[in-house]
């Protein structure tokens, strides 16, 4: 069985490109960052915590786990979700005619945690300028909400970025590259997978 160790809806339909069944198991960590921690640490640490967790309770030996997390990056300061309009524009602020980074890490690991493959992919973001009342407007689709930076670039988000280079679905929060070469060396076949007779 395949799991997914997250809440994400984001996550879920990514990765149902690439395989039919799936189970959803989120995982619940304390996501503080420890004092001295780099960006790049925090975001591998947090999705390997999250599928250890998941690796922790009634799985089977060969069940594949898949974790991951997702932090905007600028100036080594790490954005998560905000916590409140105050905070969202703020965030929003800081982005703001500028570049910064995206990453997203990936833990596939097996049940026993045995077998573990861990990366973290990041992408640059440019933003344009955009004012406080944008800023406001933007709040009020209810989009920033739930996602790191407070931005979706899948959504109304995309109108506030200049350029990307990377892995687009990475920053929207599950690289479907790096995940479908991780699933081949678990056996598993996302090509195979989507055959339609
Ligand atoms: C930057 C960016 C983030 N996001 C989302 C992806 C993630 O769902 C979220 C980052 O928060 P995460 O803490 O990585 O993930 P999550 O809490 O949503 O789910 P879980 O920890 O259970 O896996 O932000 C977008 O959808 N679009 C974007 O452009």
């Amino acid at each position: 069985m395949i799991i997914l160790a997250s809440a994400s809806p984001r996550r879920k339909e990514l990765l149902s490109t690439l395989v039919n069944a799936f189970e959803v198991r989120p995982a619940d960590i304390d996501e503080t960052p420890f004092s001295m921690e780099s960006p790049e640490e925090y975001v591998i640490r947090m999705a390997r915590e999250k599928a250890e967790a998941i690796a922790k309770h009634d799985v089977e030996h060969r069940d594949v786990i898949i974790a991951s997390d997702t932090s905007v990056v600028i100036d080594e300061q790490i954005l998560g979700k905000p916590e409140s309009f105050e905070h969202a524009k703020e965030m929003l602020r800081a982005l703001s005619g500028k570049t910064h980074q995206v990453m997203t890490s990936v833990c596939v690991c097996n049940g026993g945690l045995n077998r573990v493959a861990t990366c973290n992919v990041i992408s640059d973001v440019s933003f344009r300028e955009i004012s406080d009342l944008e800023i406001e407007h933007y709040w009020k689709t209810g989009e920033p909400c739930d996602k790191a930076g407070s931005y979706a670039i899948q959504g109304v988000g995309g109108m506030f970025v200049k350029h990307m280079s990377g892995s687009f679905s990475a920053v929207v929060g599950l690289p479907i590259y790096e995940v479908s070469q991780f699933l081949s060396e678990f056996g598993v076949s996302p090509l195979k997978e989507n055959i339609r007779e």
